[in-house]
């Protein structure tokens, strides 16, 4: 199994080297080759990009070619058995020698040993390492070190290092993740990334950048790929999903008819048609976070860092909802396909291992959207000393007032309702802290005592953005199409904002003047969606254009042959190689004859 994977990612990384495409295709081409994941995606998702991110350009010099040649692969290797979230809290040392100018890694207990970094198993020879850097007595907090761990040539682990694979997960298992420990293992003082701070040979700690979390670059860069990787998978399941829902044919609603096709249920188009909806809603958003991701690294290239933390926020936030959403709406594809849809061959099931790994990978949900309700709670506190609020939270003006916003039942109506809703929700939280304060706890209590407000207010606040980034890039990205086409993707961006009004009615009655008539509307007008979508769902999906090679699925092919390819690949399982399985003369017959 491990030996066939590598051989496909090499095919995978050599076949589009050759053809001198980027990092990203390579992303989506590895999807042809894997169900689940390559053992090279971290050398390109992580380890090339933290030498771009964390390297000086001498270093770049050396590394970057040596990489990109593949020459040394490489992973990212952060994560400790005992520590993932907790960054400050990384127990493995690296400790300066100015007599020898060199780094001592050490792995100073089992809870420090590096644990999950993907392809450090048995596949990379060199990783990233995040360890405490200490110098001249002083620990000045986790830095990134580039550090060889096998022997280029016999791919030996080398003296002072202790490596293997953690073993099988929920999914992943392609990947070969890995644990790495350090006894007293010495590198080059000029193997610290030395973009963001530098040891100089006498062992003195220079800090170069301006805001001391450019070392989480990496993490922030992984977290706006993933929101495209989301709209990606999900855009795959859906597909499955749908094509087969027209295919299935199941039940006798009226007594002299056929069986209709389960699509044509409404319940399966309450089931799949979101989730269309919420493919094109988060591919719209990803490419607005990328832009908003490259205009920030110009302005640090300028060395201005201002825009950075609305950055942190938003990534984060949209990481955590994207990778959530995600996972609940790929398991929904799987529900909505019946017994086939738990078969491996249907391929739900690797998707939906995929997806739910990333809900916890490169931060966890519930921790980094209270990271951007930090950011919120800030902004809001900004506000009400009159400072400027940023791009992204204007609406909070809104609120500064108090008064309720009246609902109105237009797209752009329900838009401004969902920043009434985050509004009001950053505002109650901001109520809860202060009232906390107010009763006598210190700062950090009064916000552990809100944080379950205070997630709720930082999914409002997410939902709000990808809400009105859905609309205006849909109305904006089909200007110049047919009336067609713009209808239908108009349908699609409304599905999304009634859906959601619909899940969120407690917050807008609570936030806004919407009725219980209102509600009712509100679900009238949407079930009436879901049958205009219906005679153009199989077009939907087949406009994400992907071929029978990359859904690798017996459900979603694109010539409807479902019950045949179920019964090829049933074929194939080694279990039917022989009529009779040597247990039954080995356990099942003694059984039976009483010779057990
Ligand atoms: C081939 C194609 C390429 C595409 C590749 C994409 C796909 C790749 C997939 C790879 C598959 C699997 C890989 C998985 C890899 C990993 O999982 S790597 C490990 C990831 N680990 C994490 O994400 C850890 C999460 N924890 C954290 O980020 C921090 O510890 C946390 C922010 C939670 C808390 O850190 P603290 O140090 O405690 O920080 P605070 O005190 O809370 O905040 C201090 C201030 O710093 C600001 N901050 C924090 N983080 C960032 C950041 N990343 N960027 C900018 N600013 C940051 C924070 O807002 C505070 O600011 P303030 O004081 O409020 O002004
Ligand atoms: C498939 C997969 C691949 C991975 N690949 C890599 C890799 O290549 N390199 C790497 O370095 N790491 C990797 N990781 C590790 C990953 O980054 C961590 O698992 C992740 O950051 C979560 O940290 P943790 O496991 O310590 O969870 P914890 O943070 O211990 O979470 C446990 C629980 O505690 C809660 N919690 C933690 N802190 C707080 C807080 N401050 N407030 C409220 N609740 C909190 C969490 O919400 C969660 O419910 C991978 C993980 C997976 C699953």
């Amino acid at each position: 199994m491990y030996g066939q994977i590598v051989r496909d990612g090499l095919v995978n990384v050599t076949g589009i080297e050759d053809l001198g495409l980027t990092s990203p295709v390579l992303q989506r081409t590895s999807d042809a080759f894997f169900k689940e994941i390559s053992p090279f995606l971290l050398h390109f998702g992580m380890f090339v990009p933290t030498i771009i991110g964390q390297c000086t350009p001498e270093q770049q010099a050396k590394w970057l070619p040596l990489a990109m040649d593949l020459k040394i692969i490489g992973t990212y290797a952060q994560t400790e058995l005992g520590h993932g979230t907790f960054i400050r809290g990384l127990e493995t040392t690296a400790t300066y020698d100015a007599s020898t100018e060199q780094f001592i890694l050490k792995t100073p207990k089992l809870s420090s040993y590096k644990w999950w970094a993907g392809g450090l198993g048995k596949t990379a020879n060199h990783c990233i390492v995040l360890a405490q850097l200490y110098t001249k007595g002083v620990c000045h907090g986790p830095h990134p070190f580039i550090v060889q761990i096998r022997d280029t040539e016999t791919h030996m682990p080398l003296p002072g290092i202790k490596v293997g694979e953690i073993g099988p997960k929920l999914g992943f298992n392609t990947a070969d993740n890995g644990f790495l420990g350090f006894e007293d293992f010495r590198i080059p003082r000029e193997n610290l990334m030395m973009k963001n701070a530098q040891v100089t040979k006498d062992g003195t700690y220079v800090k170069v950048a301006r805001h001391g979390k450019l070392t989480y670059g990496t993490m922030v860069f992984v977290r706006v790929m993933l929101v495209s990787d989301m709209a990606y998978c999900l855009a795959k399941a859906v597909t499955i999903a749908v094509r087969y829902s027209a295919v299935r044919r199941q039940s006798q609603p009226k007594p002299d008819q056929p069986e209709p096709q389960v699509l044509d249920y409404l319940t399966q188009q309450h089931k799949l048609f979101i989730c269309i909806s919420t493919a094109h809603a988060m591919k719209l958003t990803s490419t607005w976070l990328w832009n908003t991701f490259t205009g920030v690294l110009a302005d640090m290239r300028d060395g201005n860092t201002d825009t950075l933390p609305e950055l942190h926020a938003l990534s984060s936030c949209l990481k955590a909802i994207s990778t959530s959403d995600t996972s609940a709406l790929i398991e929904q594809c799987r529900f909505a396909c019946g017994g086939h849809g738990y078969m491996y061959s249907s391929n739900l099931p690797a998707l939906y291992s995929f997806a739910t790994a990333t809900r916890t990978y490169e931060g966890d949900y519930t921790v980094l959207l209270l990271q951007t309700a930090r950011f919120l709670v800030k902004s809001w506190e900004q506000m009400d000393e009159g400072k400027p609020l940023t791009p992204t939270l204007a609406y909070l003006e809104q609120s500064r007032n108090g008064s309720q916003v009246s609902w109105d039942d237009s797209p752009e109506g329900i838009v401004r309702g969902f920043d009434a809703v985050a509004a009001g929700r950053i505002g109650a939280c901001v109520k809860s802290i202060r009232k906390h304060i107010n009763n006598g706890m210190d700062y950090e209590d009064a916000w552990q005592m809100t944080t379950v407000q205070l997630v709720g207010a930082a999914e409002a606040h997410c939902r709000a953005v990808i809400c009105r980034v859905y609309r205006d890039e849909t109305a904006r990205l089909t200007a110049g199409c047919s009336p067609g086409v713009k209808a239908v993707l108009d349908q699609l961006s409304t599905l999304y904002l009634l859906y959601w009004a619909l899940e969120r009615t407690g917050d807008l009655l609570r936030f806004s003047s919407l009725s219980e008539r209102d509600i009712e509307n509100l679900q009238a007008r949407y079930e009436a969606l879901l049958l205009k979508i219906r005679p153009n769902a199989v077009g939907l999906v087949d406009a994400f254009d992907f071929r029978d090679e990359v859904l690798m699925s017996t459900l979603g092919s694109y010539d409807g042959r479902v019950y045949e390819r179920l019964m090829e690949e049933a074929l194939k399982t080694p279990l039917n190689r022989e009529p009779v399985s040597d247990s039954f003369h080995k356990y099942i017959k003694p059984m039976m004859q009483g010779k057990l």
